[in-house]
């Protein structure tokens, strides 16, 4: 082997090496090969990844340009030298570009801790919300589960200015319609911006102790003033630890503003619709009891459902809904929370203005997991343990669990499964996993999904596909899925130079994307704020590793695509 060809053959070597990701094993291999102990513990002052490849290379090219390199060049053959040269170059090569990693790691966490510092701020501003039923006036009947009956309300003394802190959307319903009941003054989104979610207590006892303890998945959207101090305390005082974790706010989970527990009202359609559930007092027949929890929340005009009915989203509209969904999937992913019953009928959508995608929240946390320790790990020890709501959607790792000692279920991936079948509504196709004929999620196999209407770009099929991967050790976070979204729809040109620039192009498009997002922000509310919150959103998760594993799936993508139009 020549020179010329070992110095060709070295570069090819440490760039397959990284490329492929061949790194950790390689030098593992390496270390054990000289008798070495890979090193538990990394140094301080570096990502612990770049701290481990640095000590043990460092230690390999020390030993390669001495004792194993002088011992070959003075006495091996020159075939061996040149062999030993090529791994020498390799591993400079990995050294330098581990260095680059370093530097763009460091580049991605100044990224992220500048855009991390802006939290979220809900646009209502409900210190003024009351903590008592009768602080509202409630209008008509929004919606009905199998848990709850949700109603307009308005706050006569928070909102006694006619504020326009809630930025909802046109009214749709027929304003009359309401003039008809005691209960409505009027119907207008605008003069009903806050939503009053009556759960039904059929087995929680009337304390309010037991209540928020039975119901307590439900608090988990709730804001820091949600509950009265002393309810927090009283809760607290005799089942330390029984309230769940909440999650900071989101622009994609919803806000639940108010909780307080009240004497069941007759509210309208009570009799009609759910009789049964009402306490002997209202009704002979029913088995509620005479108290229950009120959740206050921002009165949204439609569910994602109701919204798919009417409208079909164009494909860059769906992506931006597909992408705000995983969103708020990864934010409580961050937080220790599962939400396990998504669905198109628990996704609340609004509209900011004309021609900008809606913006869409998770909502309805009911049954949720939600565990003191922030574990996704679920002990599955028995068939009594709940594993979630809506079967159809469940994950297969989820669906297919048997319960015995020492199981867990993992719901880190789950909910970013049912956001895949999700996507297939967004994109105006039927839930594959819904309906008599629907695939089952613990027995299907890949193949058998439908293929998406051929207008959605193959960035976002991809990115569906990998989300209903059937082994969720192969299907990506939330996180790394919507990493792939971002950077297929803003982050295309710096992708194409990949190959010879490595990183270096994207971190730059990355420092230039920080600097447009900066100024947008600085000139007000204008232009489209969802889009403008998931550049946001992208940009405050940054992690080095999370955007190679990106960057990984959208490459490997683009290939195969590749080779399937050479091969046709
Ligand atoms: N904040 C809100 N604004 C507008 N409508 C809402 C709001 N919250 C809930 N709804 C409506 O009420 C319906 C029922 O609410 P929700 O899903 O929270 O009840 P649930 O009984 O817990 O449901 P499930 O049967 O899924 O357990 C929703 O599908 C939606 O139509």
């Amino acid at each position: 082997m020549s020179v010329r060809h070992a110095v060709s053959r070295g570069l090819e070597w440490g760039r397959s090496v990284y490329r492929l990701g061949l790194l950790k094993p390689v030098v593992r291999i390496a270390a054990r090969f000289r008798g070495e102990r890979v090193p538990a513990r990394p140094q301080a002052g570096l990502p612990s990844r770049y701290r481990y490849f640095r000590t043990t290379l460092s230690g390999l090219a020390a030993q390669v340009q001495s004792g194993g390199f002088r011992r070959f060049s003075a006495g091996g053959s020159p075939r061996n030298r040149a062999v030993f040269l090529a791994f020498g170059l390799g591993v400079g090569l990995i050294e330098q570009r581990l260095e680059e990693d370093r530097s763009h790691a460091t580049t991605c966490q100044g990224i992220q801790e500048l855009f991390s510092k802006k939290r979220f701020q809900s646009p209502l501003k409900p210190l003024t919300l009351g903590y008592r039923f009768e602080d509202y006036s409630i209008g008509k009947q929004i919606g009905k589960g199998s848990n709850a009956a949700v109603y307009e309300a308005a706050a006569p003394l928070a909102f006694s200015k006619k504020t326009d802190t809630c930025s909802v959307v046109e009214v749709t319903e027929d304003e009359g319609e309401g003039e008809t009941s005691p209960y409505l003054r009027c119907c207008s989104l605008r003069n009903f911006p806050l939503a009053v979610k009556m759960m039904w207590n059929i087995g929680a006892g009337s304390s309010r102790d037991s209540i928020l303890r039975s119901m307590s998945q439900e608090l988990v959207p709730a804001g820091p003033h949600a509950l009265k101090q002393e309810n927090k305390q009283l809760t607290l005082d005799g089942h330390f630890g029984v309230l769940p974790r909440t999650v900071p706010a989101h622009p994609n989970v919803i806000r639940v503003y108010r909780a307080f527990t009240a004497e069941v009202p007759l509210l309208p359609g009570a009799q009609e619709e759910y009789p049964a559930v009402l306490p002997a007092r209202l009704n002979p027949d029913g088995i509620g009891y005479n108290r229950t929890l009120f959740l206050v929340m921002k009165n949204y005009p439609c569910t994602l459902r109701q919204y798919l009915e009417r409208n079909k989203p164009g494909w860059r509209h769906g992506t931006l809904m597909l992408l705000q969904l995983l969103e708020g999937v990864d934010h409580l992913c961050r937080q220790g929370v599962a939400h396990r019953d998504l669905k198109s009928d628990n996704v609340l959508l609004e509209f900011d203005s004309d021609g900008s995608p809606p913006r869409l929240v998770i909502s309805d946390f009911g049954c949720c997991l939600a565990q003191s320790d922030g574990s996704l790990q679920l002990p599955f020890n028995s068939v009594w343990v709940n594993r979630g709501g809506n079967a159809c959607l469940m994950a297969p790792e989820v669906a297919t669990a048997v319960p015995g000692r020492d199981v867990f279920i993992d719901y880190s991936k789950a909910d970013a499964w049912a956001v895949g079948t999700i996507s297939y509504e967004i994109f105006g196709e039927a839930n594959p996993f819904y309906g008599a004929q629907g695939l089952e999620s613990r027995s299907f196999q890949e193949k058998q999904l439908p293929r998406l209407p051929a207008a959605v770009p193959a960035d976002v099929q991809m990115v569906v596909r990998l989300l209903l991967r059937t082994n969720s050790e192969k299907r990506p976070s939330a996180r790394v899925a919507a990493n792939i979204l971002h950077l297929s729809l803003w982050g295309k040109k710096a992708l194409a130079n990949q190959g010879s620039a490595g990183m270096r192009e994207l971190v730059d498009w990355l420092l230039c994307q920080s600097a447009m997002v900066l100024l947008r922000g600085c000139g007000g509310p204008c232009g489209n704020t969802v889009e403008a919150e998931l550049q946001r959103c992208f940009l405050a998760h940054l992690e080095l590793e999370d955007l190679h594993t990106s960057v990984g799936f959208l490459l490997f993508g683009q290939e195969q695509r590749q080779a399937c139009i050479l091969s046709t």
